[in-house]
């Protein structure tokens, strides 16, 4: 049996106003699940997967490895459960100052002291991501231009090829991580994720992905999460909508 990575429970979020979008969430992320996570428009989708990212207070649970994601520290546990918005316009800087800011929560903690004296606070930049983003078209020069000059379709395959190329994290939560992007290229990008996964090569062992695509979903799930506001529940992979 696959091993469990992420283990949620009873998990519950609630609006500002203190109402909740959503109770009684409980399900378990295991290695090589590509979970396609589907519901209405303002189900709560977006603020499930914040939540698991410990980017939005909720009540409940949720286990990384068997631990709290207090227990890595918070900005480590980010990397490793990594949320992919679906707009990253209003991110700050260039791509380049983002990979930057990630690589300062992973690779520097994992570096010898005799590495950490010679560098101070600089950090060992993968090219992966670059490479990546290559294959789906992107120009070396856009990791330069601030977010918000980026056509969407140029942000979402930058911030996407970060998530990956920068092989920290072990769950990628990706919010419509295709759904500025035109038909073809879609279905590459799809398929390098799904061969992440499946693989097993790389540090990536699990995907979480919003998607209103009926094909999509067929396409990339192996396992199907539909949310109301009385939970979640799991479907069987010929149901789905
Ligand atoms: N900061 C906030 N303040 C008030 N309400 C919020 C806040 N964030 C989210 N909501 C509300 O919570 C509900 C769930 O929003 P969310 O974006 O998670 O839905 P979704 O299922 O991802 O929607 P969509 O499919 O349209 O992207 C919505 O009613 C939204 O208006």
């Amino acid at each position: 049996m696959a091993a469990s990575i992420l283990h949620i429970t009873d998990v519950r979020c609630c609006r500002p106003q203190g109402d909740p979008i959503f109770s009684h969430v409980n399900f378990t992320v295991n290695e090589r699940d590509i979970l396609v996570l589907q519901g209405k428009s303002g189900s709560g989708k977006s603020t499930l997967m914040k939540c698991l990212a410990h980017l939005n207070l909720y009540d409940g649970e949720i286990q990384y490895r068997e631990k709290s994601p207090q227990s890595y520290g918070i900005p480590t546990y980010r990397t490793r459960v990594q949320y992919v918005p679906q707009r990253t316009s209003l991110l700050p800087g260039t791509p380049r100052d983002f990979m930057e800011a990630v690589a300062s929560f992973s690779s520097f903690k994992h570096q010898s002291p005799v590495d950490k004296q010679l560098l101070g606070k600089r950090h060992i930049l993968s090219d992966r991501p670059i490479h990546v983003a290559e294959a789906w078209g992107i120009e070396q020069e856009l990791w330069d231009r601030s977010w918000g000059n980026l056509s969407g379709g140029e942000a979402q395959r930058i911030a996407l090829a970060i998530a990956v190329g920068m092989q920290t994290a072990e769950v990628l939560l990706l919010d419509e991580p295709t759904s500025a992007l035109d038909a073809d290229t879609s279905e590459m990008v799809e398929r390098f994720l799904v061969n992440e996964v499946k693989n097993g090569e790389t540090n990536l062992k699990a995907i979480v992905w919003i998607t209103h695509s009926e094909e999509q979903g067929r396409r990339v799930g192996t396992r199907y999460l539909r949310i109301d506001p009385s939970g979640i529940h799991e479907e069987p992979e010929d149901s789905t909508v």
